[in-house]
């Protein structure tokens, strides 16, 4: 979706179908990104017209400050503890729900605060809907601490998963490493396809110096796509988690 209006009109007919989900009483997971900060607003908006009593919890400081500069109640994680629902947008969505996320940064806090949520709900445009995860390079949280021999490992690990060469990027921002809330570094990897999704974030995982990854896997329960025109199509994963473990 080229045209910033629409991809915007998309984004918005998403983010108000899933704070239509949100009732009075809800523990909430708040994602990050430009479809996140039109949920937040949707979501503070009917709060307040409606007197919705609501306990939040940011995948990031901006989206932190932003919520509370709008009124909702956010809390610590560990202050809530389990949260009912997270609403969260995604780079990239496959058909079974697994997601690229990250692009903002956020990846580490989205995914402890989507695993600590009883459902995720993912809110995009139809430009995120994807057959095959790789598009969009993958973000990967990594320490600052000997991030030299972290990048050989995750070029090893490519090598041996047949995506050898395959450009991985250090984030910049302002001609600066970027830095995540929690002041590690991001990694992108430019894969162009990725065929096993499963076994990538095996591999990414088990390297020391890797905090996170942004392959979402089995943790998206619905995807609410928005279209231009308003309309919204409801996706659900594939396979479930309960069949994903049979
Ligand atoms: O993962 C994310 C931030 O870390 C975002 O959810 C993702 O980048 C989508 O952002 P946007 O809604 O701006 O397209």
């Amino acid at each position: 979706m080229t045209d910033p209006a629409a991809a915007d009109a998309a984004k918005r007919a998403a983010a108000r179908a899933a704070v239509a989900m949100v009732q009075n009483g809800m523990r909430l997971g708040l994602g990050t990104g430009s479809t996140a900060v039109i949920m937040v607003r949707e979501l503070a908006a009917r709060a307040a017209a409606e007197r919705l009593s609501l306990r939040c919890a940011a995948t990031s400081v901006a989206t932190a400050d932003l919520a509370t500069s709008l009124g909702l109640k956010v809390e610590p994680l560990d202050a809530i503890g389990h949260l009912d629902m997270t609403i969260d947008g995604a780079d990239e969505i496959d058909p079974d729900l697994t997601l690229i996320k990250g692009g903002g940064g956020a990846l580490l806090r989205e995914k402890i605060v989507a695993a600590a949520s009883e459902r995720m709900v993912v809110i995009a445009d139809g430009a995120k809907v994807v057959e095959q995860l790789g598009g969009f390079p993958l973000p990967v949280e990594v320490l600052a601490f000997g991030l030299a021999s972290t990048q050989q490992h995750i070029d090893h690990l490519l090598a041996r998963m047949d995506m050898a060469d395959r450009p991985v990027m250090l984030r910049q921002r302002s001609g600066s490493p970027y830095r995540t809330d929690e002041g590690n570094l991001i990694l992108d990897l430019e894969l162009g396809a990725i065929p096993d999704p499963q076994a990538l974030a095996a591999g990414l995982s088990a390297i020391p110096g890797v905090v996170e990854h942004g392959l979402f896997l089995c943790l998206a329960d619905i995807a609410l796509i928005g279209q231009p025109d308003g309309t919204v199509t409801l996706l659900e994963a594939d396979i479930t988690p309960e069949e994903d473990l049979a």
